[in-house]
């Protein structure tokens, strides 16, 4: 089974205008709201793509009821902690002008111990050594850094195989807690190395690093550049074609989807970084967040380029 664990929900709100400009009233276009948040994205992508899979995490208020609806009706298995705090939303912003995107993103409700208690009694529930859980975002208020970790190392002691997309310090106590793969994005690894740019260098020593305190594969992704991945102790770059973006939000949770959709259905490694790259890259094609298109994915799988460095 697929879970997936988003600890900080959030309404996503798109809305298009003509051209942005800041301090300045404007008409927008178009607007759209989806079940968001980055655990979401992935787990839509991840039914769109074909398979089953349950979405926990903390949800609550009016946000929260919709969210649950929303996922009702994608045909995700909703098996979230209830919290009485209310869901955030976020903001994504698209300039019709240019396409670019400019994304303000809420800190999120605050959470009590008994509902931080209540979620790791769900990971206990959902945790087994057939279960692939991705854990997407952020933290939501005040929930301490180490709760990450402590849902890491919960769900690999059960056996569960952990893939983790965070940031900041969750990314990081989450990481130190061994789960199998880390997907940071090349700001996320540029503050966790604390490098001014992306080398494959950096990577490997970050990857040696990481693999001795359990974490088998780091894989960053590098927007349209693809991504770079030290799967095991072998050093890969994979390269999508260049697209012309429609809305990029939510390309690394697709690409996330389309990773561990892959190693699922037993792909080896340049395969399994194909389809993710290809996974990644639809959904900058597609105008919704975390949505992806068969079509796209199949004509864009043909024309990535994967090699081992
Ligand atoms: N403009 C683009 N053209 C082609 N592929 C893209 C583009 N943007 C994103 N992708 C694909 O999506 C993946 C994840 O995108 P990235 O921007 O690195 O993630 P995040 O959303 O986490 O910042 C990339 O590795 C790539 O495969
Ligand atoms: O949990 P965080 O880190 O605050 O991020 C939340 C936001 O990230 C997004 O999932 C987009 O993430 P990516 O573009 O990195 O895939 C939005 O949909 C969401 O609102």
């Amino acid at each position: 089974m697929i879970v997936t664990v988003t600890l900080n929900p959030s309404v996503d709100r798109r809305i298009c205008v003509p051209q942005l400009a800041l301090g300045r009233v404007q008409r927008a276009v178009s607007a759209h709201a989806s079940a968001g948040g980055k655990g979401l994205n992935v787990a839509r992508v991840v039914r769109q793509l074909g398979e089953e899979v349950a979405a926990t995490g903390f949800l609550g208020g009016r946000n929260g009821e919709w969210i649950a609806k929303k996922l009702e009706q994608d045909g995700i298995s909703g098996r979230f902690a209830s919290i009485a705090g209310e869901t955030r939303s976020c903001l994504n912003l698209i300039d019709l002008s240019d396409g670019s995107s400019t994304e303000v993103l809420e800190p999120g409700p605050e959470v009590t111990e008994e509902e931080m208690a209540a979620l790791l009694d769900r990971i206990r529930e959902l945790a087994a050594p057939e279960t692939w859980m991705i854990v997407s975002g952020s933290l939501p208020g005040k929930c301490p850094p180490d709760y990450c970790g402590r849902l890491v190392e919960i769900a690999s002691s059960r056996g569960a195989r952990v893939v983790l997309d965070s940031s900041g310090e969750a990314l990081r106590s989450g990481m130190l807690a061994g789960p199998y793969a880390i997907k940071p994005n090349e700001e996320e690894f540029l503050q966790l190395t604390g490098a001014d740019r992306f080398s494959e260098e950096r990577l490997a020593a970050l990857a040696d690093d990481l693999r001795r305190r359990g974490v088998r594969h780091t894989i960053v992704s590098l927007g349209s550049e693809g991504c770079a991945a030290m799967l095991g102790a072998r050093l890969y770059r994979a390269k999508p074609p260049r697209v012309k973006a429609v809305n990029p939000v939510g390309s690394g949770d697709a690409f996330v989807a389309g990773l561990v959709v892959a190693w699922r259905r037993g792909a080896d490694d340049s395969g399994a970084l194909r389809f993710a790259a290809a996974v990644g890259a639809a959904n900058a094609l597609s105008e919704a967040t975390g949505d992806v298109r068969q079509a796209d994915i199949k004509a864009l799988c043909e024309r990535v380029a994967v090699s081992r460095l």
